[in-house]
């Protein structure tokens, strides 16, 4: 029979930290053990679960669930469970079951080892005071949760998942423009929200030829190992487990949205299994008007209303027009966007707020301000009277710069759309390249011209944009691009080019043509091909040696997709939406480009062609420069241009159009930018605070520091280490592991750096920070058991008497609380250490910590364990004096921690509440959330106590 029965309580002998746990189901020779204090749920085999019965003896001091002291009288058991009898202080006598024990109960106390002989080395004990100091340094800094993403520190992208990350279940729109880099934006939000317990579980949905780059990029940038769901694979999943919902059975999922939107079953498994976030990407596909929602849109909308978290990334947001970008903040908060009419009046009103921010921003402001009152009469409008009186009293003073800086940030937060929608631009983020069009243009070809007559007089717009379809079987001879493409990859044989056009058709028998007929080294990629393929072909492009000259892509083939390693972009025909041609071009224009990016079109010479390339050249620019306004223009101009692609303008009247194009374009671009455009730049990245969380970040993420501290522990642990390359190593476990194994660290070894640049090079190694799992699993190790909580040491220090006693103690503020509420960020930044001598005299201020290390000298195993049973009336009093002086400490402790939780979570709360009642980005679920946050945190404070957590005996000499 087992020994474990329901309502008993045990404790984890690894993971000491999660408190007293409680048998709640024994089944199938396995356990399930609930631990009340932290909320979480644990599953063990009966035959090696790691766990220890916790009976307690009479006279010992415990607390019930409720909350009571009391002293134990008498102990009964009844078959297997236990009965308490107990007093409480008033004498009452009560009756404790088990089951209703506090379960916020710490075991293993230092002293009780001493005791019982156990002495650990002087450098263990060391390495245990320097963990919990790193520990919480890490928990507590701004780079909690982004440091260890193998990713360039890029301010931002920093800044952007700084502030998103830290709010609970958040819900935005990432849609800086193409190649930005979205998908780091979402890693770096998700990876925080799951290291931080925020969240458990994510479902990510792409679009098909997504799938692979997403699961790749999250395993080797942010250790993030997802599990891709398709329909074989959920079938595969049903047949070993009847009945088994595929979508629960993993964490971390990974999915194409084709196949959850054709699929009416799985998508309700999709919404059964639970999720924390959601992330979609290519968001604008999510198509929507008044009048009807594409089955995509259906889809997503389904989800986003059970998830709690959602990221949509969208480089294009306005691609479809208001409507649908209106529809994917829909997405993002119901409540908030219900009228489409109302947010179109609320876009105009941008537009003030933003000029006034540019007044404010100005480099002369101060001499702009003196001069102008009406700027002040506005702020008032704003932000209140007050506000606008300090501005003007500090026109005089050095001071006027905070002041102005707090009126714009009250400003963006008041009146900006920051909260939901975060953008980026090229001109915003230093560093891309120069982007050059060449076009090549190509005499029409006979058999073209000849069958002109009768052909062009019915070729609709797509055969005349592609001409292709109107060359039919003989376009491969036919069609001079061909002739030009093959040229132009034989003179740059040297120069790799990435191909597109609209049509998988046309990709695949061009590349059939350049590799069959031309000796070419070409691949292929385009939506019809399996995934493994796509992948395959992008790789084969990609491979640095044996690799592929050119890639011939198809239009949504190559969506998302990462060819920066290419400087050379061949568009093969010109889509009409300028959108689209961004797309196309941020395929290489993306961070990571080195070089210029080399943009050709070749095409017929006075063809539609060629007078969609001069519309989109001349008119909106946006070959040379990403064009924000080109889905507006596009809707306003395509009535006018369809005529002009049909041939039915003259030349004057092309440039008429081309001319009135590019004014319009100068308008809006003159005003988006000092409208909505230059609000959501300012509110998307403040570059100042950006600089300043990318530092912070170099400063946590020192690898020397790291580095010095890893080769201790790992050699503590027992893993073999050995030199690498410069700046990496190999980790080996070691035939001497103190556990069998370590979290993060394979049997068979692996090579790793500290160093970021080098990880970014090379992503065969493993990126070592302190939040990769084989440290920060490591140092949960040694925190949660009792590696290096005892150690005896002498010290000669000629004023300490040869004999004299001392006891250094170490304490930590100790909280079982829900791992999400993040306790620790709010606790003081200090261990509590204390040294007494056998008189009880505190001499922690003169004996420092350094002191002490740099005096310390080993005393042998048996020595030790003479002295301390020698002293061990000593200790226990030394013990006892220090417990007492810890307690004296602890409100003082606690009320700095409390008054941490009101500064940092109070004014967050009151600054929401303020903010929500004038703008409406703000989510009444956001402000429940921190109110409910902090009044847990008080809550579980209430409970803190200051735990010995580690004490090392002194002898002098
Ligand atoms: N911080 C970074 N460190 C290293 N590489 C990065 C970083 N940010 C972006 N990149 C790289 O730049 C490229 C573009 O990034 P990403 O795919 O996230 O951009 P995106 O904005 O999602 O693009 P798209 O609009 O095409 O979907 C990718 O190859 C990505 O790996």
């Amino acid at each position: 029979m087992s020994e474990f029965i329901p309502g008993q309580r045990w404790i984890s002998n690894t993971e000491s930290n999660l408190g007293l746990g409680l048998v709640t189901e024994v089944a199938n020779r396995r356990v399930v053990m609930m631990f009340p204090a932290v909320e979480e749920e644990r599953t063990y085999a009966i035959d090696n679960a790691p766990l220890s019965r916790v009976i307690y003896p009479v006279g010992e001091q415990v607390r019930s669930s409720l909350g009571v002291k009391v002293t134990i009288t008498a102990t009964q058991e009844l078959n297997g469970y236990m009965v308490y009898q107990a007093e409480d202080r008033d004498g009452d006598v009560l009756v404790l079951e088990e089951k209703d024990l506090d379960s916020a109960v710490h075991f293993s106390k230092p002293h009780d080892r001493l005791f019982a002989g156990q002495v650990d080395k002087l450098s263990r004990f060391r390495l245990r005071v320097d963990t919990l100091r790193h520990q919480m340094n890490h928990l507590q800094s701004e780079s909690y949760g982004l440091l260890g993403p193998r990713v360039q520190l890029l301010p931002h992208q920093l800044y952007i998942a700084h502030q998103v990350a830290q709010r609970y279940a958040p819900r935005v729109l990432l849609a800086d423009e193409v190649g930005l880099g979205k998908t780091i934006e979402a890693g770096l939000i998700l990876h925080q929200q799951l290291i931080s317990g925020k969240a458990s579980r994510a479902l990510i949905v792409v679009p098909d030829s997504l799938v692979h780059q997403w699961l790749v990029e999250m395993l080797r940038r942010f250790n993030l190992r997802f599990t891709i769901l398709d329909e074989l694979r959920c079938e595969a999943l049903e047949l070993s487990d009847e009945g088994v919902n595929p979508f629960e059975t993993a964490q971390l999922v990974l999915c194409n949205l084709s196949f959850l939107k054709s699929s009416p079953d799985r998508l309700i498994q999709a919404l059964d299994a639970g999720w924390d976030t959601l992330v979609v990407d290519e968001a604008h596909h999510l198509v929507w008007s008044e009048e009807e929602s594409s089955p995509e849109y259906i889809c997503i909308e389904a989800l986003a209303r059970e998830v709690k978290g959602l990221l949509l990334l969208t480089a294009t947001p306005e691609q479809l027009g208001v409507d649908s970008h209106f529809a994917r903040l829909r997405l993002l908060d119901p409540d908030r966007y219900y009228d489409l009419e109302q947010f179109r009046s609320e876009e105009e009103s941008y537009q003030p707020v933003s000029k006034l921010v540019e007044q404010l921003l100005a480099e002369d402001a101060r001499e702009q301000l003196q001069d102008a009152p009406e700027v002040f009469t506005q702020l008032s409008s704003y932000l209140g009277a007050e506000v606008a009186a300090r501005l003007e009293q500090e026109l005089a003073n050095d001071t006027l710069e905070q002041a102005i800086d707090d009126a714009v940030n009250s400003l963006l937060d008041h009146h900006g759309t920051g909260r939901v929608l975060f953008r980026n631009t090229r001109d915003a983020v230093a560093g891309f390249p120069t982007r050059i069009l060449h076009s090549y243009p190509l005499p029409e070809p006979e058999f073209y011209l000849e069958s002109e007559q009768q052909q062009m007089a019915q070729a609709g717009l797509e055969e005349r944009l592609h001409p292709e379809m109107i060359l039919a079987d003989r376009w491969l001879e036919a069609d001079p691009r061909v002739q030009w493409l093959t040229d132009w990859l034989k003179e740059n044989r040297d120069q790799k080019a990435l191909v597109i056009c609209a049509y998988a058709e046309t990709a695949k028998s061009l590349e059939e043509h350049l590799r069959l007929y031309e000796g070419i080294r070409s691949s292929v990629f385009h939506e019809g091909m399996t995934l493994v393929n796509r992948d395959r072909a992008a790789a084969y492009f990609a491979d640095e040696d044996e690799s592929a000259q050119v890639l011939i892509c198809s239009e949504i083939g190559s969506e998302g997709r990462n060819f920066q390693f290419a400087s050379n972009l061949i568009l093969f025909d010109l889509p009409l939406n300028p959108d689209l041609l961004e797309q196309r071009i941020g395929r290489l224009d993306r961070i990571g480009q080195r070089n210029d990016v080399q943009i050709h079109v070749p095409h017929y010479e006075f063809s539609a062609q060629a007078i969609l390339l001069d519309w989109l050249h001349r008119g909106l620019n946006c070959f040379e420069r990403a064009c924000p306004v080109g889905q507006v223009l596009f809707d306003q101009f395509l009535e006018q241009l369809i005529p002009a692609l049909f041939d039915e303008f003259d030349e004057q009247e092309v440039e008429q159009l081309v001319s009135s194009t590019r004014a319009e374009a100068d308008r809006l671009l003159d005003q988006l930018q000092q409208g909505r455009d230059r609000l959501l730049e300012l509110n998307s990245c403040k570059p100042a605070k950006a600089d300043l969380i990318a530092e912070s970040m170099e400063v946590s993420g020192n690898s020397i520091e790291l580095s010095r501290y890893m080769e201790k522990m790992l050699d503590q642990f027992g893993v073999e280490q050995q030199p690498h390359s410069s700046n990496s190593i190999v980790l080996h476990p070691g035939d001497h592991m103190h556990y069998d194994s370590l979290p993060g660290l394979p049997a068979e070894g692996m090579t790793a750096t500290y160093s970021r640049t080098l990880a970014l090079g090379r992503e065969d190694m493993q990126f070592l920070t302190w939040e990769h799992p084989l440290i920060s699993g490591t140092m949960d190790i040694v925190t949660s058991g009792d590696f290096g909580n005892t150690a005896v040491c002498s010290i000669k220090l000629p004023p300490l008497k040869p004999g004299t006693l001392l006891l250094e103690s170490i304490f930590t503020l100790h909280c079982a609380a829900p791992k999400q509420l993040q306790l620790q960020r709010y606790l003081p930044n200090t261990l509590c250490r204390l040294v007494v001598d056998s008189n009880g005299t505190d001499l922690s201020a003169i004996l420092t910590e350094a002191h002490i290390n740099n005096l310390a000298e080993r005393v042998g195993k048996r020595q030790a364990v003479d002295i301390v049973k020698h002293t061990r009336t000593e200790i226990t009093g030394m013990v006892e004096r220090v417990e007492a002086i810890a307690e004296t400490q602890l409100p003082g402790l606690l009320d700095q921690a409390r008054s941490n939780v009101a500064t940092m979570l109070g004014s967050e709360q009151e600054r929401l509440a303020a903010l929500a009642e004038i703008n409406p980005n703000i989510r009444q679920a956001e402000i429940d959330y921190l109110a409910q946050n902090r009044a847990q945190l008080e809550q579980h404070l209430e409970s803190a106590t200051l735990k010995l957590d580690a004490v090392r005996v002194i002898i002098a000499t």
